[in-house]
């Protein structure tokens, strides 16, 4: 359903380019080591920006992945062009979280199935109140069932789409906190996809792996967020 729009201004594919379902990491190496490390056939379709793309095809089922940058913002951009002017329907943000429970541990898996925000964004929308971004059923289904048969360690929850990610609303202070509400981890990215997929009838869903923890202070290295959350890819890839 790609329209006349495409290239867009951030994305240089032509019409056909981009499969239906596309995963979305926010670091477009981490979108290149997916392409060469878990798919086949692979063409790489975006590089304006260095915001590497790529269509291939996993266990024989097109697929297609591609960085977002960090934020409400730079998913919003992505995300629309990709659902307006690609005629993407099924879009899976794979990502990285801080946890900000105790009981949500570094290299555990959290589908996000709601997603609050400090950010912007969805207000932006203008509608006469305030919107709860969900991800899509259909989709979270799939990935609980998936997680469940390779014994995986996860969460399914609300977590927070923050616009800062070094947040004072991350140190335990006084007042209500995140926490509190029983909001899984926090990154920054989730809200804006859910709600450009909602206004658009698209589907949404984020997984996320727990890169480090508010809580305990545990963290994993900038080369095993790159490269390293196997499980995490398999899940999202399954629902292609
Ligand atoms: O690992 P990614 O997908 O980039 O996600 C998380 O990591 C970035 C911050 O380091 C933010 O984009 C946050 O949402
Ligand atoms: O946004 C993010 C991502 C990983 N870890 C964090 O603390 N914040």
């Amino acid at each position: 359903m790609a329209t006349s729009n495409t290239p867009t201004p951030h994305i240089e594919a032509r019409e056909g380019e981009i499969a239906r379902t596309i995963l979305l990491p926010g670091d477009p190496l981490r979108a290149k080591y997916i392409a060469d490390n878990f798919m086949e056939d692979v063409k790489q379709f975006n590089g304006t920006r260095n915001m590497l793309g790529y269509t291939g095809t996993y266990q024989g089922r097109p697929v297609s992945v591609m960085g977002t940058g960090m934020g409400c913002p730079s998913i919003g951009i992505y995300s629309y062009e990709l659902i307006h002017f690609y005629g993407c329907k099924n879009l899976i943000r794979v990502g990285t979280a801080g946890a900000l429970l105790e009981s949500v541990h570094v290299r555990d898996l959290v589908f996000a199935m709601g997603a609050c925000t400090t950010s912007n964004f969805v207000r932006l929308m203008g509608l006469p109140g305030d919107y709860a971004p969900v991800c899509s059923f259909e989709l979270l289904e799939k990935a609980v069932a998936a997680a469940r048969e390779k014994g995986l360690n996860f969460h399914v929850g609300n977590v927070l789409s923050s616009d800062m990610f070094y947040a004072p609303e991350k140190q335990v202070r006084g007042g209500m906190t995140w926490a509190d509400m029983g909001v899984l981890a926090v990154e920054m990215e989730a809200a804006a996809l859910y709600a450009n997929a909602a206004a658009a009838g698209a589907n949404a869903l984020t997984i996320l792996t727990i890169s480090d923890s508010m809580v305990t202070g545990e963290a994993t290295g900038a080369q095993e967020r790159q490269t390293s959350f196997t499980q995490m890819m398999e899940v999202a890839l399954s629902l292609a």
